[in-house]
């Protein structure tokens, strides 16, 4: 078909508009021979013209959405991702990655939830390294306890072994923006949620959130994932902070010692009350319920608190 509008809106838009209103594409204008001007015909065409260029703009959005690739996980069933490489990272520290379904795959894992790992009867949560701006595989770095059941699988895992996972998993939801400020209070593993909402945000220009990490190990040996801390720090000054504290400090130490106490959380955490402020919390339980007290008496609302 002939493109009634060449020169306005070129081929494709023109033809748009000649399969929606036939009856205005076999009009060339909407002043007749006669040149006396039709203001009727004017509206229909601009109507004709908006209606088009919708259609347009809900075609690209259609196939800018179709073209995003599909997460991986199934929150009912197991599915099984085969390991590719592991990592020794330290005696009991491994990192672990997964090849996705295909090299295109994303895993599919919203901001701040989890995966499940089967073990006994139960399972574990763990929480990937990786976002879904990665593409095609997926890392879990994982602290192997002499006495944990899971710990004890993925230290026997081996390259070509596959792992079961199901997910997402979890109740905490984000959107960019949603909060001034995190405070962060993290024991051991617990870094690994902290991690990934710390990367998730820094790493989107859009959002100015900051967030202010307290993480809290035995040794300086034990801290998770210390060389990303330190990148985060060193790339988002402005946005992200990272105090740690030890129970055995080294000689030479200038962060906190002993355990995270309220001084420290005053100190390196957003002030309570403070508007839009939120503190994550995620440790062995017996710092959960250390900090959940500490938090209460410094004025935070159970509101402003989320424990992974
Ligand atoms: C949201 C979320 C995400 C997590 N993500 C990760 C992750 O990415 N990587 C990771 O390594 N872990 C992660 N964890 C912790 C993980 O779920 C398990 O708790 C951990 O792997 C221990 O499980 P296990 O079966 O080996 O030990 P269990 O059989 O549960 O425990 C056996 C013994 O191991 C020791 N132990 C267990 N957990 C700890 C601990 N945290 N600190 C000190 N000693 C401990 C204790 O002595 C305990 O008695 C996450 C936890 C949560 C809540």
């Amino acid at each position: 078909m002939r493109n009634k509008y060449p020169s306005l809106f070129g081929n494709s838009v023109g033809g748009v508009i000649g399969w929606v209103f036939p009856k205005l594409s076999s009009s060339h204008s909407s002043v007749p021979a006669g040149g006396s001007f039709d203001p009727h015909l004017d509206f229909q065409i601009l109507v004709g013209v908006v209606v088009a260029l919708l259609a347009v703009a809900a075609a690209l959005a259609f196939l800018k959405f179709s073209n995003k690739p599909k997460g991986c996980l199934d929150p009912e069933n197991f599915r099984n991702f085969k390991l590719v490489k592991r990592t020794q990272l330290s005696h009991n520290v491994a990192k672990f990655t997964f090849e996705l379904p295909t090299p295109a795959s994303v895993l599919g894992l919203p901001i701040g939830q989890h995966i499940r790992c089967p073990r006994g009867r139960g399972h574990k949560p763990y929480t990937p390294t990786t976002l879904d701006s990665d593409i095609g595989y997926s890392e879990l770095v994982i602290k192997m306890y002499p006495q944990g059941r899971m710990s004890h699988h993925f230290r026997e895992l081996r390259v070509g072994d596959y792992l079961a996972v199901k997910g997402p998993k979890g109740r905490f939801r984000y959107q960019p923006g949603q909060v001034r400020a995190f405070g962060m209070l993290a024991g051991g593993s617990g870094i690994a949620p902290m991690f990934q909402v710390a990367r998730a945000i820094l790493e989107n220009p859009k959002d100015k959130t900051n967030v202010h990490l307290i993480y809290a190990n035995v040794t300086q040996e034990d801290i998770l994932l210390k060389e990303e801390l330190e990148g985060l720090a060193a790339g988002y000054p402005n946005h992200f902070e990272v105090y740690y504290v030890l129970n055995q400090p080294p000689e030479v130490w200038n962060d906190g010692v002993g355990f995270v106490s309220k001084d420290m959380i005053q100190t390196h955490c957003p002030a309570a009350p403070g508007p839009r402020i939120q503190i994550l919390r995620c440790g062995l339980p017996p710092m959960n319920k250390a900090m959940a007290a500490h938090l209460e008496s410094l004025g935070y609302t159970p509101e402003m608190q989320f424990q992974f």
